[in-house]
């Protein structure tokens, strides 16, 4: 079974150094760090509203990474602009409302199909692999399939905020359908949003999936345990579920 790789979001660690608007701790080191401790790539969120994540940390981080970094964005003119000039080798298109706490759902490629196709053209004419970050619905993925973007980034942040086991494998069972869904139409399925160390085992067992993207969760246990020691167990998690469901 093919390995599952770890995109590790250094979004809040930004988000510590904004509170007091100093220079640390930097997400750039934090990055450097979650490298070195086994991350096989760093996600990074320019929000249009810059609450975290600067344009300083972007271009840093295209300079420094040894992996490779995931730019995640609205689709707008500004972002295509910026990730046309930075070339990261991903960039995950993501909904975004200034008055949001976090991403709330997935992006509506259905109803936007010919502004997320354009924006995927230009990124991939800039040799950007584009990925969608979209909910499990047949819709959507059928619509991700027409934009002509080679990922997507199932969105599993409903599944993480349900309290109940029994709603959990409801959903958890949603999105195992939709992931081999999309994995049969020949997309390269990624998935990511609300995991942690309690939830992350379901998901990652799931086989179809290349990579997931976990942030808040990990930059959270760094504060405890340091980040070395939060990617490497989570690294671990992932190993146990894909390993133990072969
Ligand atoms: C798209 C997604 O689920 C996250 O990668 C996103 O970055 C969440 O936004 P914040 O990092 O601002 O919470
Ligand atoms: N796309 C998901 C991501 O990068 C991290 O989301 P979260 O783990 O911070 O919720």
């Amino acid at each position: 079974m093919s390995e599952l790789l770890l995109g590790v979001n250094v979004d809040h660690i930004a988000t510590l150094r904004q509170a007091r608007g100093t220079n640390y701790p930097d997400p750039v080191y934090a990055a450097s760090v979650a490298e070195h401790a086994g991350a096989d790539g760093i996600t990074v969120h320019l929000r249009e509203d810059r609450r975290h994540i600067q344009d300083r940390d972007i271009h840093v981080l295209k300079q420094t990474l040894h992996t490779r970094m995931n730019f995640e964005m609205a689709v707008t003119d500004e972002m295509v602009a910026i990730a046309c000039d930075v070339k990261p080798v991903f960039c995950c298109l993501v909904p975004e409302k200034r008055e949001e706490l976090t991403t709330e759902g997935g992006l509506d490629v259905v109803g936007q199909l010919d502004k997320i196709t354009k924006a995927t053209e230009q990124l991939t004419a800039a040799g950007i692999a584009v990925s969608l970050f979209i909910d499990a619905d047949k819709a959507q993925i059928d619509a991700a399939v027409a934009s002509k973007a080679p990922y997507i980034e199932i969105h599993t942040g409903h599944y993480a905020d349900l309290s109940s086991e029994e709603e959990q494998l409801i959903e958890l069972d949603r999105l195992t359908v939709g992931i081999k869904y999309a994995h049969s139409l020949g997309l390269k399925v990624n998935a990511g949003h609300g995991l942690n160390y309690f939830n992350v085992k379901p998901i990652a067992a799931i086989k179809e999936i290349i990579e997931l993207n976990i942030g808040h969760a990990i930059i959270a246990r760094a504060a405890i345990d340091g980040l070395d020691k939060a990617v490497r167990d989570m690294k671990q998690l992932m190993l146990e579920a894909r390993n133990y469901n072969t």
